[in-house]
């Protein structure tokens, strides 16, 4: 395949464009935490706000809704974000993606931050799970309008070195009535090493839920 959208870098490398700019996440090396694995026990930062527990601000592991969680309430909600764009530039999720609408496809130039780490040096699974699920994501919303991620079944083949810079290539298959079929690959750029595949279920919601989500996404976009 011809990479020609980022074929202009000088340094080799694909630029990752952000919000229209050129973005380069510079200095980036594998980096293994020194507090992972745990040497003297457990380290690190509590799972829980030791404070706000104390104070009975936490609640069960029940669903939320009145008289639960204060903490989740509606202020908290209206701090939603994107969830990949939710990191400080270049520790997390950099990447830029190319719908080809005849082909019905999408090609997603990512590169991860160390803060995707998983075991020491490579990303974590999960971070690809949601990159890879933001892709075929997008290509089920620009194929088939809005929809939600039913089934994603995922090979993860070869651990992918953090920070380094990967293509997800997408596919739409197929169009049953409300269910759309994508597939996709994660390759190296030279398209040498096939790091995961996976393949995907979306279902288009109904009207009734389409209308709950758009307003969802309204109100959880982020201060401009
Ligand atoms: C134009 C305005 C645009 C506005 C939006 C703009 C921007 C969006 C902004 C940002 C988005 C950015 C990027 C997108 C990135 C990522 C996308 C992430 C998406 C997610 O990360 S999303 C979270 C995880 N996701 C869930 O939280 C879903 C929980 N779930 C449900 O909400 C329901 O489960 C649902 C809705 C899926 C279906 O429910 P439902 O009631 O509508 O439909 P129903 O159950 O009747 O199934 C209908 C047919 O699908 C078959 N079917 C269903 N599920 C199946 C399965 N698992 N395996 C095999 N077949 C299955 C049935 O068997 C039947 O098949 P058949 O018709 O042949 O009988």
């Amino acid at each position: 395949m011809q990479i020609d959208y980022y074929s202009n870098t000088q340094d080799g490398h694909p630029h990752v464009v952000k919000d229209g700019h050129p973005h380069v996440v510079k200095d980036c090396r594998p980096h293994v935490s020194t507090r992972w694995p745990p040497r003297d026990g457990l380290q690190g930062k509590a799972v829980v706000d030791e404070q706000a527990y104390r104070e009975g601000k936490l609640g069960t592991a029940r669903p939320a809704g009145e008289g639960t969680s204060e903490l989740i309430n509606k202020e908290k909600l209206s701090q939603g974000r994107l969830f990949t764009r939710s990191f400080e530039d270049g520790l997390g999720f950099e990447y830029v993606m190319f719908y080809n609408d005849a082909e019905k496809r999408i090609v997603c130039v990512f590169q991860g931050g160390p803060h995707l780490q998983g075991m020491p040096g490579f990303f974590h699974g999960g971070a690809i799970a949601t990159m890879i699920d933001a892709t075929v994501g997008m290509n089920a919303i620009v194929s088939g309008g809005i929809v939600m991620t039913a089934n994603l079944n995922i090979n993860f083949k070869r651990p992918i070195p953090l920070c380094s810079i990967v293509l997800i290539n997408s596919q739409l298959d197929k169009i049953e009535g409300r269910k759309l079929l994508v597939s996709c690959n994660v390759q190296s750029v030279d398209e040498k090493i096939l790091y995961t595949e996976a393949t995907s279920l979306f279902v288009k919601l109904n009207p009734e839920k389409e209308f709950d989500i758009k307003e969802l996404v309204l109100k959880s976009a982020p201060p401009a």
